[in-house]
């Protein structure tokens, strides 16, 4: 049994003869904060949805993807459907992926928290669901719980929609969550505000975390170690530091440099 939370090994995934993502190997050790970067199509999002059995129809996986020791490549869906929320759970870009828009937010944190109960045959009352789905909006820093509960996601906003996500992702004590840009949908405050929580929580549970983005100041503020994609492929990696400081890549160089000048162009002349 490995002890890696994510042990991805020579994963390819085809599209009839188009190869999408080409032999990449990845680890995520228990309760560490990987980042994953790269431009716009450059496989991070269908690695990560491969690494939880939720690949597109006509998309081929090969290779091997442990995830808490389970293999993924080739599993069947009830036996992936054990490990989605228990082992890993995702946060997507919109948060309205996740949220039923016909049911008051309340409702469905309690039906995820009652299918948890239930998969580790534990049982709880009404009461005892209401508490524990109070306590979890709390934890994500909902503002008013007891009206939020009742609330319809259009009733709140982009940024408590992503709140309502990353509680309803944390309601199954997964192991790892994976976010794949979590914040790109959001404005600048309330994206940094995202980011700090997503932070704290994870360091707070010692829950390991796969975070997606292509923006290299947002990565460099939350993981610990990050792994550069390019056109399917990994091209670099090592801790945030070590590639901030001295990127080997040129591909990674450009990014950097990409950064930058949007900073320097988001400076206000003296
Ligand atoms: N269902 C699909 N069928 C065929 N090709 C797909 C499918 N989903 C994604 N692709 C292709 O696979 C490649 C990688 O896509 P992916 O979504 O993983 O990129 P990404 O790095 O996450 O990009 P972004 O930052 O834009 O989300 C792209 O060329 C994309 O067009």
């Amino acid at each position: 049994m490995s002890a890696l939370v994510l042990d991805i090994d020579r994963l390819s995934i085809t599209s009839g003869a188009r190869r999408l993502v080409e032999e990449i190997s990845l680890r995520v050790a228990p309760g560490e904060r990987v980042g994953l970067i790269g431009e716009s199509g450059s496989g991070k999002s269908l690695t990560a949805l491969a690494s939880v059995g939720l690949l597109a129809e006509g998309l081929v996986p090969s290779g091997s993807i442990r995830l808490g020791g389970h293999q993924v490549v080739g599993a069947a869906d009830s036996a992936l459907a054990k490990l989605r929320g228990e082992v890993a759970a995702m946060v997507f870009q919109e948060p309205l992926t996740a949220l039923d828009p016909l049911m008051p937010i309340g409702r469905q944190l309690a039906e995820v928290v009652r299918r948890h109960a239930r998969r580790n045959r534990h049982s709880m009352d009404r009461r005892s669901v209401e508490r524990a789905v109070l306590d979890l909006v709390r934890q994500v820093s909902l503002p008013h719980p007891d009206r939020l509960v009742r609330s319809f996601p259009h009733e709140i906003s982009g940024g408590q929609r992503q709140r309502v996500a990353i509680a309803m992702a944390l309601a199954c004590e997964p192991q790892l969550l994976i976010a794949d840009e979590p914040t790109t949908a959001l404005d600048v405050t309330t994206q940094a505000e995202i980011l700090t929580l997503l932070r704290d929580l994870v360091t707070a549970r010692n829950m390991a975390l796969l975070f997606i983005s292509h923006d290299l100041p947002v990565v460099a503020g939350i993981a610990e170690r990050v792994i550069v994609m390019r056109q399917g492929a990994i091209v670099e990696e090592g801790t945030v530091s070590q590639v901030f400081a001295k990127p080997a890549h040129a591909y990674t160089k450009s990014l950097m440099a990409a950064a930058r000048s949007f900073d320097d162009a988001l400076e206000i002349p003296r």
